[in-house]
């Protein structure tokens, strides 16, 4: 099992990602976006960062690039897809993922740990938690909040594709708890496929026990295994 971790002009979380996939034994390896999709990769990951400087709206350059039709391909084929923060946006932006990920309503870049709610707990993703559950993982994000037509978010629902929502400590999804403005606090969605799915809070940030103060973050990543 190879994880191939996608690295874009811009990226700055992919290392990250490695090494957190490598201390849960699940073997990783970047690869530069021009030198396409390995053959035989088993997993995905779209790693956070700011690909080509969030020029026009976050992720929508790297959406373009060729290797994600071959990434479009390869999770219409049921291969894992994880997209983190930035990756998460470029998922949006290349319809892997219903929705889009536009400026927080604050205007501001934001640095903090957060809450979420396990909304699902019988996908690859989450099946190491249980249905509602709080998670603490942190946001590093300027363009996290997560807005979607409303037919769309109805339907979102009705396929019960909503992962994650921004939460309090006791798990009550409040508008205090919403960091960004998220439509329905929503911080993690699936695609049309369960292996496909992408989140705005970075797991490979909370999964390294030496750097991290909280490991809730290998879960999420265990699912490649
Ligand atoms: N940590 C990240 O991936 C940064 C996300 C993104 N470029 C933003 O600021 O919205």
């Amino acid at each position: 099992m190879t994880v191939t971790v996608v690295q874009f002009g811009g990226s700055n979380c992919d290392r990250d990602a490695v090494r957190a996939l490598d201390h849960l034994g699940i073997d990783a390896e970047r690869r530069w976006f021009e030198d396409g999709l390995p053959e035989d990769t088993d997993g995905i990951v779209l790693p956070g960062g700011f690909s080509y400087g969030d020029y026009l709206r976050a992720g929508a350059m790297a959406a373009r690039a060729p290797i994600m039709e071959s990434i479009r391909t390869a999770a219409g084929d049921g291969t894992p897809v994880l997209g983190i923060c930035n990756g998460a946006q470029i998922g949006a932006e290349s319809r892997l993922v219903d929705g889009a990920f536009t400026t927080n309503a604050s205007a501001r870049f934001q640095c903090e740990h957060v809450h979420l709610r396990v909304e699902r707990a019988d996908t690859p993703w989450t099946d190491a938690y249980e249905a509602g559950e709080v998670l603490r993982l942190p946001i590093a994000h300027g363009e996290g909040r997560f807005e979607i037509g409303e037919d769309a978010y109805a339907d979102l629902e009705a396929d019960d594709r909503v992962l994650f929502r921004y939460c309090d400590a006791d798990g009550n999804v409040t508008d205090e708890a919403n960091p960004n403005g998220s439509t329905g606090n929503v911080a993690g969605v699936l695609g049309e496929r369960e292996a496909t799915a992408v989140l705005m809070p970075h797991p490979e940030r909370a999964a390294l026990p030496d750097v991290a103060d909280c490991t809730d973050g290998q879960g999420i990543l265990r699912a490649f295994r």
